[in-house]
């Protein structure tokens, strides 16, 4: 076996897709700060029990598990910064106002996501933590097509949900956790004769509202005038249903280019979201290219209830579809010891420009860089020639 092989779906990244993701990084994480966001960089390692506090069994398997030799506990590797960025809220910042928080950084998967061919991303989100109304949610989405925005991808389609939906429909009733994530995967594959089979067990009432939920997507005023009638009066479906409609109103007068749909049936984030959920879709990727939500509860079982919403994205695969930004030219220089030329290098490089120092008169190989420029002696002094 080749030493140099890496484990199924972890890769490395090249220099010019490096660059691509790093200048997206900085131009994003900009983007976030113009508008308040301090930026938080959790461990990449943490005590197992902490790292999925307030989480389901979803992040759990998701996990990879590793024994800390110090003190002999079970660490987790992340999955998923957005649990660790409500810890540095609730606990290490402690503030009662609103507060707005973002982040990069690597997170792993122990199972390769649906969709996906990686199990390591570059994560990349935005958190508003004390604001439990619908703003906080709409300046999320706002934020988030902006991001797509700034990756060159305008043409954007966001699919809204809300898990209060399901919880209106299932109050009163007590299902096991086994049972409750089939019934995610049953609804988000909307398989009505397995739904219909699984929901027997519950009053005729509850069977017949989840299934009307496999029904119930497509465009937001007629879908959420349906649900109206289709869903029973529960104050966890109103409230769900009116905030969501605030939020389709607002959303819709973004000046971008989104297509706003609603599916009462995809509760595609991760088990901790317990209210608005939004996914977005661009053109030439099947499964989001980023998602968000509420997820209000997770601040509690750190001991603080915090209202909370944001999202998060790969970096990687927002690089990948983004525009091929064009290969930055370069001057070629040879390597010397002259005073004159290290002046002027250093001239041109405080200028902006990049120059690349031939080493024993090799030819420069790079991928990322267009060597179109040569310095060269003339006329007594160092002149930047055309190649
Ligand atoms: N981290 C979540 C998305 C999210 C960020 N903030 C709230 N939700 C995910 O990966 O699905």
């Amino acid at each position: 076996m080749n030493r140099w092989l890496l484990p199924e779906d972890i890769a490395d990244v090249l220099p010019a897709e490096a660059r691509k993701v790093e200048s997206l990084r900085r131009a994003i994480l900009d983007l976030y700060q113009s508008y308040g966001y301090e930026l938080v960089a959790p461990p990449i390692l943490e005590f197992l029990d902490s790292l999925l506090t307030g989480t389901g069994s979803d992040l759990n398997l998701q996990t990879f598990k590793l024994v800390d030799q110090l003190s002999g506990r079970t660490l987790g590797l992340r999955a998923d910064m957005t649990p660790q960025v409500a810890r540095i809220d609730a606990h290490l910042l402690n503030r009662e106002g609103v507060t707005r928080l973002c982040y990069a950084g690597s997170i792993a998967h122990a199972r390769t996501p649906v969709g996906s061919s990686a199990r390591e991303e570059l994560q990349l989100g935005a958190e508003i933590y004390g604001c439990a109304t619908w703003e906080a949610d709409f300046e999320a989405i706002s934020l988030l097509l902006k991001t797509l925005s700034v990756a060159g991808l305008n043409k954007v389609y966001l699919d809204l949900s809300h898990a209060g939906v399901l919880e209106g429909i299932l109050d009163g009733q007590t299902i096991a956790k086994t049972d409750i994530e089939t019934l995610y995967s049953l609804l988000q594959s909307k398989d009505r004769p397995r739904l219909a089979i699984w929901a027997k067990c519950l009053p005729a009432k509850s069977a017949e509202a989840l299934m009307a939920l496999t029904e119930l997507n497509g465009p937001c005023a007629q879908v959420l005038a349906n649900a109206k009638k289709a869903l029973p009066k529960h104050k966890l479906v109103d409230e769900a249903l009116a905030q969501l409609e605030k939020l389709v109103c607002a959303t819709a007068t973004l000046a971008s280019d989104v297509e706003l749909s609603v599916d009462l049936a995809d509760l595609r984030g991760y088990q901790y979201h317990s209210g608005v959920m939004f996914a977005a879709y661009v053109d030439k990727l099947p499964q989001p290219i980023a998602r968000g939500g509420r997820y209000d509860h997770v601040g509690q079982a750190f001991g603080r209830p915090r209202p909370a919403t944001g999202f998060s994205m790969d970096l990687l695969t927002l690089a990948n579809l983004a525009p091929v930004a064009q290969r930055k030219s370069a001057i070629v220089a040879p390597w010397a010891f002259d005073a004159d030329l290290a002046i002027k290098i250093a001239e041109l490089r405080n200028a902006g420009e990049v120059v690349i120092q031939a080493m024993s008169g090799d030819a420069v190989e790079t991928a990322e860089y267009f060597c179109d420029r040569e310095l060269v002696v003339q006329g007594g002094s160092w002149e930047v020639n055309k190649k």
